[in-house]
């Protein structure tokens, strides 16, 4: 089932160097349950997006058009007091930074337990022993004597599991990640990941997964958008754009991908950086920076398209792609191959499950 619908969404800012689009004409759905990356270096317009989703978007940005369904319920159409319940019930958003989610005046269990207490009304003693139960699952030791500890007790991968216990403590049906293994070491992360991905399956909770790191999607989304200046790029399943990207950005992103045993040349990190969006490149936002740029890349925005038929109207949620060869506009085509050698992230996460 469909749980999350956005059609054609665009966010302005209104600045002083300009108008910012950071969200330009996106669309994409989440399915009850699934894991859904969101992928782009920063600035792509990644955590504009999800502000969105929760109508957090404060001036000087404006929600400019679009539909944002949730349970096919136009979130940009509920009442002020229908989003608040929305939010926090129903969806549940963490940060990178968890040390800003939690007020570091209160202990961490009595901040769990106030969210569970207003959202689920329980009383004192049961909201507490469901939040010791939660910071428990979410792997924090001894969490019965660590309820009464406050955030600068614990580390940063523990405050992290501590957020990610808040989120679902009332049962979210989709959770938004902001880049929530940023902030942290690489082992740290890993078994963050692993958490998320098991607390996902076991609650059935959708995640919007939000990060610039293909490798992370890797481990633990079935599909993914990647994001260039506000618009998607391309959108797969994680097995589909790893082994068989189609859009040169995707392909630049790759490259990033550590993996450890890894002897061929990597192909090249894109040069550049993602332009600035009051001052978007005409035609293909990315062809300054693409390697197989022709001119008609600066003249034409290229459509998201089903790259095997070219055709934008079925072009599938599943499969498409935002370049120009998909439209036959490119003379000499797009010149890249991708071999997967050394460890491999889909493999090992196959290997982990069983
Ligand atoms: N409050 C704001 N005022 C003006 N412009 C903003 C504001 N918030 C976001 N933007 C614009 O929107 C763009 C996209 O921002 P967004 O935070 O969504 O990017 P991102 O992909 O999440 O990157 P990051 O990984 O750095 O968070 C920014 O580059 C900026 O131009």
């Amino acid at each position: 089932m469909t749980l999350l619908e956005v059609n054609d969404l665009t966010v302005s800012f209104y600045t002083e160097e300009g108008v910012v689009t950071a969200v330009d004409d996106l669309s994409y759905r989440i399915e009850s349950g699934e894991t859904f990356g969101v992928v782009g270096e920063s600035g792509a317009g990644k955590s504009v997006t999800a502000l969105s989703l929760m109508r957090l978007i404060e001036e000087p940005g404006r929600i400019e058009s679009g539909e944002i369904l949730f349970r096919g319920e136009d979130i940009l159409k509920m009442s002020e007091s229908e989003v608040r319940s929305v939010r926090g019930n129903e969806i549940a958003m963490i940060f990178q930074d968890a040390q800003t989610a939690l007020n570091p005046v209160y202990s961490v269990g009595e901040q769990i337990s106030e969210a569970i207490r207003h959202h689920l009304g329980y009383d004192d003693d049961a909201a507490r022993d469901r939040t010791v139960q939660l910071l428990d699952r979410v792997g924090i030791p001894d969490a019965e004597s660590r309820y009464g500890d406050y955030p600068h007790e614990f580390s940063g991968g523990m405050q992290q599991r501590a957020v990610i216990a808040m989120a679902l403590s009332c049962d979210p049906a989709l959770l938004i990640a902001d880049e929530p293994t940023t902030a942290l070491d690489v082992t740290t992360e890993a078994k963050i990941l692993d958490q998320i991905q098991d607390l996902a399956d076991e609650f059935d909770t959708a995640v919007q997964l939000i990060t610039h790191d293909l490798g992370v999607v890797a481990k633990i989304c079935e599909r993914v958008m990647v994001m260039y200046a506000g618009r998607p790029v391309e959108k797969a399943s994680v097995e589909d754009l790893y082994y068989d990207p189609k859009h040169p950005y995707t392909v630049g992103l790759m490259s990033s991908i550590p993996r450890i045993g890894d002897e061929r040349d990597r192909l090249q990190t894109i040069p550049g950086t993602m332009p600035d969006l009051v001052d978007v490149p005409p035609g293909c936002a990315f062809h300054p920076r693409c390697p197989y740029a022709e001119e008609c890349c600066a003249r034409k925005r290229p459509p998201l398209v089903d790259p095997e038929t070219g055709d934008a109207s079925t072009a599938a949620d599943d499969r498409a792609a935002a370049c120009l060869e998909y439209t036959g506009d490119l003379e000499n085509g797009l010149d890249f191959e991708v071999t997967v050698e050394g460890e491999d992230p889909l493999v090992e996460e196959e290997q982990d499950a069983r």
